[in-house]
């Protein structure tokens, strides 16, 4: 099974390529093999890769960033999407695209389910919105992911924050009142391969459309952050007193979803599989930055 990825040195495509082998070929390519705002390098792309399914984690992820530079983030995640996917469509397979919790607008009481209206609260969740739109009329072979908070030894990340400024701080201030699932990227990478699975098994089954992927629990960034430094603490790394505070103590261009918790029961049920807790992640990732 040849697996191609767009966005090759992000999180989620470099967790993905570490599990390359075993009977799976991943090919990850990034700018400029493959560039989802130049239409011609991703049918290229495709055409020289033949892959039997397209993974897209590729995106414009700069939160705050997106809200001025709102061209961009769309170019990228809304139109970018959906040209990953018509070429896949136009070359006969499916494509799995990563979507995100900031699609809501956090103002439900319990975990949101795949049905729930969605209510973009900045331009990053709007942009990425508009590409879910896009990426399921493209190609009638799409399962779109929403996962949320993702950390991983790759890249920049909220744990690779923390880890950082609890080098020189004793006390950070923290968020308290926007709750959500940290998910580890690797548990997301092994969550694909089982949509991947399942798609290439079953051409025509009942498995397209849009699921929530998430580590199983919730806390909140604060939670996290606590979280990080109990568990760097027992690894003697930095360790950090976290202080609440609120989201109005904590001034951001993008506005974020106070309640950005997703239900992944259709996911477990659809595809059989369960991601691990968040906790386990967090000692895995630091495990794993430890060896690095
Ligand atoms: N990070 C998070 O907390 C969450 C992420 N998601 C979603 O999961 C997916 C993966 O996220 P993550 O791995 O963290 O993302 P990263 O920001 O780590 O990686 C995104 C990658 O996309 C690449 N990229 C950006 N623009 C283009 C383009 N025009 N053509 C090709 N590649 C491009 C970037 O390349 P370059 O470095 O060159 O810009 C980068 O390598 C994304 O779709 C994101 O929206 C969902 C929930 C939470
Ligand atoms: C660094 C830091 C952040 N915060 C707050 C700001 C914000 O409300 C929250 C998270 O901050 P960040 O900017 O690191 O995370 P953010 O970029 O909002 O993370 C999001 O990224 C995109 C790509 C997604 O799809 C989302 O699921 C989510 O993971 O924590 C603090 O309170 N104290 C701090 O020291």
């Amino acid at each position: 099974m040849r697996i191609l990825v767009t966005g090759r040195d992000g999180q989620v495509a470099r967790c993905l390529r570490d599990l390359d082998g075993n009977g799976r070929e991943i090919v990850c390519l990034g700018r400029p093999d493959l560039d989802l705002t130049d239409e011609a390098s991703v049918a290229a792309a495709i055409a020289k890769v033949e892959p039997a399914i397209v993974v897209n984690p590729a995106a414009y992820t700069a939160v705050d960033k997106a809200e001025s530079e709102a061209e961009t983030a769309f170019a990228v995640n809304a139109q970018g999407a959906e040209t990953v996917a018509r070429a896949a469509a136009e070359a006969g397979i499916p494509i799995v695209h990563i979507s995100t919790d900031y699609v809501f607008a956090g103002d439900k009481d319990g975990a949101y389910v795949e049905t729930d209206e969605t209510g973009p609260t900045g331009v990053y969740g709007a942009s990425k919105l508009d590409g879910e739109r896009r990426v399921a009329a493209a190609n009638p072979q799409a399962v779109i992911l929403r996962t949320a908070w993702v950390y991983s030894p790759y890249g920049g990340n909220f744990l690779k924050t923390m880890l950082r400024v609890g080098k020189d701080r004793d006390v950070l201030t923290v968020v308290a009142d926007q709750h959500g699932t940290p998910t580890y990227g690797p548990d997301i990478a092994a969550g694909i391969i089982a949509v991947c699975d399942r798609a290439l098994e079953e051409p025509g089954g009942a498995w397209p459309g849009i699921y929530h992927m998430v580590a199983e629990g919730e806390t909140t960034w604060a939670g996290f952050a606590e979280a990080i430094f109990a568990a760097s603490k027992k690894r003697g790394g930095p360790s950090a007193r976290v202080e609440p505070i609120t989201t109005s103590d904590y001034p951001t261009p993008a506005r974020r979803p106070a309640n950005s918790r997703l239900d992944s029961s259709r996911f477990q049920a659809v595809f059989g599989h369960r991601l691990p807790d968040w906790q386990s992640g967090v000692d895995r990732c630091l495990a794993a930055l430890d060896r690095a």
